[in-house]
């Protein structure tokens, strides 16, 4: 019994010993198969990237560069990972600063020049037309007017805004309607226009009059503060917010100010954004944890909740009809809200800010401008608060507004892709190209304004935009087309009545502080500020 158990275990463990050896050979095999498999996966995986990186790196650039080249389109020659970033970084730091010919008033306004400088050498070099790069991301500079006027007002939805600034501003523009395209923007577009039209805008009237009189006793109580009379006030930041308020009163409604807490993170994010504009193009830099990176992450999560909140509270408690409640009616998902409220506020706050900034700037420097105004308003209003029917009337103010957006128009480029290859004119434009119109040297094209085009002369729009120019669609501060500005009506409403309301309560004059500088940032902006002496004037219309 003893030689059998032995045996058996002997024989038992023969077998397991068999077993064990044909086990370590197939799990040697399948170890020697697996390593195969990872292997070849991973060479697989490593020669797409290869073949994408040297792909988006040189054939597609070359592709581009050789449609333009057959159709006699040059530009400057360009790095291969940087494309012309490096040359334009350059240029821009040794270019004399916009303004410096002319440090006091009256300024000779030229914006374009000194903020593109480069942009003028490649056009006098290479003609209307060029192409250059950010990183790996093909440009065409379109400066020639019939051209100009076909791709802004192209309704086709194969011609959209640019994917690389979808992909470079996401966390701070997510999907919303600013950067995205095709029927997606159509039905974002159909669902935010109405809210923003006359009508509506209409409406809004009360809030921005409320927002405007906190503005003026604000300016008020610093005077008060310098001996009563006049001080020297640096408007920039009042102004923005001024109009942020309007803009958080107009979406959130009674819950403004939870609104602005919302909006200050945005503005934050905005801020990293804003210093990433010329590594764009390059390749992955959004992916890499930067600290500015970690930080534009950690803003995004913390605004998506923070509205999420508020739209939250807003569902149970009123049946307010604010602009983002109709967002949230109409709403397909959160991202939709989250997006678009951003998109909203970013759209607007800075823009109608910097353009009240300049206008004012432009009137203390032009003291025959700012009393031709000022009589105009006290005339109209006689006292009262200007609203919808007095400010139609304005039409001084109305022509300082749209020389002061001529000379310094807040979003200084239109930017456009080919999202699939298109025709203007005789130019063909393969998929893949962005396109660059630059509004400012469009503003001030003296083959278009006259050889007074960099002054400030607001009589010229004495006949509106048409008699201003001989091409009114080149005048284009809000965009023109199927992309042109949402918040137009909403801006000029705004301007005019903060306007108005400064004028007939202060006269202005620059500060012996201020240095004319305008410098690009997201928008064009005055690089030290606005400083302006206010002096309080005997009737105000604000008491
Ligand atoms: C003086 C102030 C403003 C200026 C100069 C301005 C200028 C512009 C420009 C140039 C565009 C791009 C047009 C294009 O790509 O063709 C734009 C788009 C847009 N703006 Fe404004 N804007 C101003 C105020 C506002 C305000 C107050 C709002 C909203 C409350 C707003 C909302 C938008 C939106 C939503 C778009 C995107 C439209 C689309 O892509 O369909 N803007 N704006």
């Amino acid at each position: 019994m003893q030689t059998v158990y032995r045996l058996s275990i002997r024989n038992k463990t023969s077998e397991q010993l068999k077993f064990k050896s044909i086990w370590s050979h197939y799990s040697f095999m399948e170890v020697h198969f697996s390593f195969q498999v990872f292997l070849s996966f991973a060479l697989v995986v490593i020669f797409g990237l290869v073949f994408r990186v040297y792909s988006s790196l040189v054939t597609k650039p070359h592709r581009l560069r050789q449609a333009f080249k057959k159709q006699g389109i040059g530009g400057p020659p360009s790095n291969f990972l940087l494309g012309n970033i490096s040359d334009i970084r350059r240029a821009r730091i040794s270019a004399p600063k916009a303004g410096a010919a002319t440090p006091s008033p009256p300024f000779f306004h030229n914006c374009g020049p000194a903020l593109f400088p480069i942009f003028y050498e490649w056009r006098k070099q290479y003609g209307e037309i060029f192409m250059f790069s950010l990183g790996n991301i093909q440009l065409l500079h379109v400066n020639q007017y019939d051209i100009v006027r076909e791709i802004s007002t192209c309704t086709s939805l194969d011609l959209g805004k640019p994917k690389y600034q979808a992909k470079e501003f996401h966390s701070l523009l997510g999907d919303g309607i600013l950067t995205s395209n095709g029927n997606f923007w159509a039905r974002q577009r159909k669902i935010l226009a109405p809210q923003l039209f006359m009508d509506k805008v209409k409406g809004m009237i009360s809030l921005i009059q409320q927002s405007t009189i906190i503005l003026i006793n604000s300016w008020k109580d610093v005077i008060d503060d310098q001996g009563g009379v006049a001080a020297d006030i640096k408007i920039d930041n009042y102004l923005k917010k001024f109009s942020g308020d309007v803009i958080s009163r107009a979406c959130f409604g009674s819950s403004y100010s939870e609104g602005q807490h919302i909006f200050q993170k945005l503005r934050d994010l905005e801020k990293i954004s804003s210093k990433k504009v010329l590594s764009t193009g390059i390749p992955c830099m959004r992916y890499i944890p930067t600290q500015s990176n970690r930080r534009a992450w950690e803003l995004k999560k913390d605004i998506k909740a923070l509205i999420l909140k508020l739209v939250n509270q807003k569902n149970e408690a009123t049946s307010e009809n604010n602009l983002m409640q109709r967002v949230v009616e109409e709403a397909e998902s959160v991202d939709f809200i989250v997006d678009n409220c951003k998109n909203i506020y970013l759209a607007g706050y800075e823009t109608t800010a910097i353009a009240a900034t300049w206008c004012l700037m432009l009137l203390a420097s032009n003291q025959e401008w700012q009393d031709r105004v000022r009589a105009e308003v006290l005339e109209i209003c006689n006292g009262r608060i200007p609203n919808s029917d007095s400010i139609k009337k304005m039409k001084q103010l109305t022509m300082v507004i749209n020389e002061s957006l001529r000379l310094y128009p807040p979003v200084a480029v239109v930017s456009r892709e080919a999202l699939k290859d298109l025709k203007f004119g005789n130019t063909y434009i393969p998929e893949g190209v962005n396109i660059w119109i630059m509004v400012t040297s469009l503003h001030t094209d003296p083959d278009i304004w006259g050889q007074d085009s960099y002054e400030f002369k607001p009589e010229r729009f004495s006949n509106g935009i048409s008699g201003a120019c001989k091409l009114p669609h080149l005048y284009m501060p809000f965009g023109i087309g199927p992309r042109i500005c949402l918040g137009m009506n909403l801006a000029l409403v705004e301007l005019k009545i903060l306007l108005s309301l400064i004028l007939s309560d202060f006269s202005l004059s620059l500060s012996p502080k201020y240095v004319h500088a305008p410098s690009l940032r997201l928008v064009i902006e005055p690089e030290n500020g606005v400083d302006l002496v206010m002096e309080k004037l005997n009737s105000p219309v604000i008491a």
